[in-house]
């Protein structure tokens, strides 16, 4: 990643929640301001700030989810308009499985509903620890040492919740059809593989899912689901409120199907029902990771910026080419034949020489980069950039 690059034109980033000053610092006062109430900036820092309704302004080029959920992002507008959308893979997944297992150890032990009540001692003088003793009857918990754990998705978070379960004597059954290659070399071959969801619902003692969000998933946890499950069952949701029927689960709680529901995505139906550990969503509240996942989301934004490289894009493609100083287009089009014939016609046009060139599609949209070899008078980058946002299908245009 590059550090000493001078931008031709001064950028704006502004961020929509609270961001580590580690990452913020990132970006160089010489290229950067920070304006929080710009309504035209160049770029977003956001963590979990809902941007579905936000005005984009515009000249926004990307955005940088400072966490790995994007649901709070409107990616397909983004995509349709040419604005990168980048997330921190893993940056947070270690805060997450920490919470997970100590919330999977600690509701199993009873201990919030314990810590909890025995605060409504405070007036009981030296009678305490009697009642103490008493109490402690209502508490009795259940230990996880050969029980087994069911993992939805075992992607940065899920794999180390389920590699950290084996080691503290649980069996572990995980379950993700679209796995990927990196994350099933980490995963342990103590694992067991289910070949669906049902699998796991019909072995786990608990359930902990770490999926994201989207229309596949939305609501993937509801009434047909629980009554596959073990009675008693203890479901922990560290992933997004969405993944859950709330009314059903509101009905498996009140029968006792679900023994507990943990959540880090307290609403008012999870509020009102029983049984529940409700958690201000903390997964990534640990110093460590919020400064990880700022210094990466602002380290890629910077690199995206500077040289158009473009890398943990949830929607463009990944792309490097080593920035040597020319002169950069940057162009994101419809993945449609003869994109980069008719870019490519148009620095000829202008008598250019091409110095390298790289071209990635994803889906429906592709990203071409191209570096002019000649030193360009300066006066004929905006007829350049013009004429190439003429072409028919092409999205945006850069010239860096
Ligand atoms: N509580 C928090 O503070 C917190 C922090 C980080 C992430 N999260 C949430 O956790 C989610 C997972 O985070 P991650 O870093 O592990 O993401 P990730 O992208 O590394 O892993 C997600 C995994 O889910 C799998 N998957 C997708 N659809 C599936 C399905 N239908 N069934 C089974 N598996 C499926 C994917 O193949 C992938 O391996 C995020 O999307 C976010 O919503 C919450
Ligand atoms: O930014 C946060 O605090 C939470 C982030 C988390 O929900 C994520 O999806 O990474």
């Amino acid at each position: 990643m590059s550090n000493t690059i001078t931008l031709k034109k001064a950028a704006t980033i502004k961020t929509l929640n609270n961001i580590a000053a580690s990452g913020m610092n990132v970006f160089d006062k010489e290229n950067y301001t920070i304006d929080n109430e710009s309504d035209h900036p160049d770029a977003i820092v956001v963590r979990s700030f809902n941007m579905h309704a936000v005005d984009f302004g515009d000249k926004l080029k990307a955005i940088a989810r400072a966490g790995a959920g994007v649901n709070n992002i409107p990616v397909d507008k983004c995509t349709e308009r040419g604005i990168v959308v980048f997330n921190t893979p893993g940056a947070n997944a270690n805060a997450v499985k920490e919470l997970v297992l100590t919330s999977l150890i600690a509701s199993s032990r009873n201990l919030f509903d314990g810590v909890s009540w025995v605060k409504t001692l405070e007036n009981e003088g030296d009678r305490i620890a009697k009642l103490v003793e008493a109490g402690k009857k209502n508490f009795v918990g259940k230990e996880i040492k050969g029980k087994t754990l069911g993992v939805i998705g075992l992607g940065a978070i899920g794999a180390l919740v389920a590699n950290n379960a084996l080691h503290l004597d649980m069996d572990v059954i995980g379950f993700d059809p679209f796995i990927s290659v990196d994350t099933a070399w980490k995963l342990s071959r103590n694992v067991q593989r289910a070949m669906s969801m049902e699998e796991v619902f019909a072995n786990a003692d608990y359930i902990t899912v770490h999926v994201p969000l989207t229309d596949d998933t939305n609501q993937m946890l509801h009434e047909e689901a629980f009554r596959l499950m073990k009675p008693g069952v203890y479901i922990l949701n560290f992933s997004r409120d969405g993944l859950v029927n709330d009314a059903d689960m509101a009905a498996a709680l009140e029968s006792g199907k679900v023994g507990k529901y943990i959540t880090d995505f307290p609403n008012e139906q999870v509020l009102n029902m029983k049984n529940t550990v409700l958690i201000p969503h903390l997964g990534a509240s640990t110093n460590e990771s919020e400064e990880n996942c700022a210094i990466m989301a602002a380290r890629q934004l910077k690199e995206y910026l500077e040289t158009g490289n473009i890398k943990n894009s949830v929607n463009f493609p990944n792309v490097e080419l080593p920035y040597a100083g020319k002169n950069r287009v940057a162009a994101f089009h419809k993945n449609v034949p003869n994109m980069v014939g008719q870019i490519t016609s148009a620095i000829s046009d202008f008598n250019l020489n091409i110095a390298d060139m790289v071209n990635r599609s994803r889906g429906e949209y592709a990203y071409t980069m191209i570096d002019i070899d000649n030193k360009i008078n300066g006066d004929i980058i905006p007829s350049l950039e013009k004429k190439i946002k003429q072409i028919a299908d092409m999205v945006a245009v850069r010239m860096i």
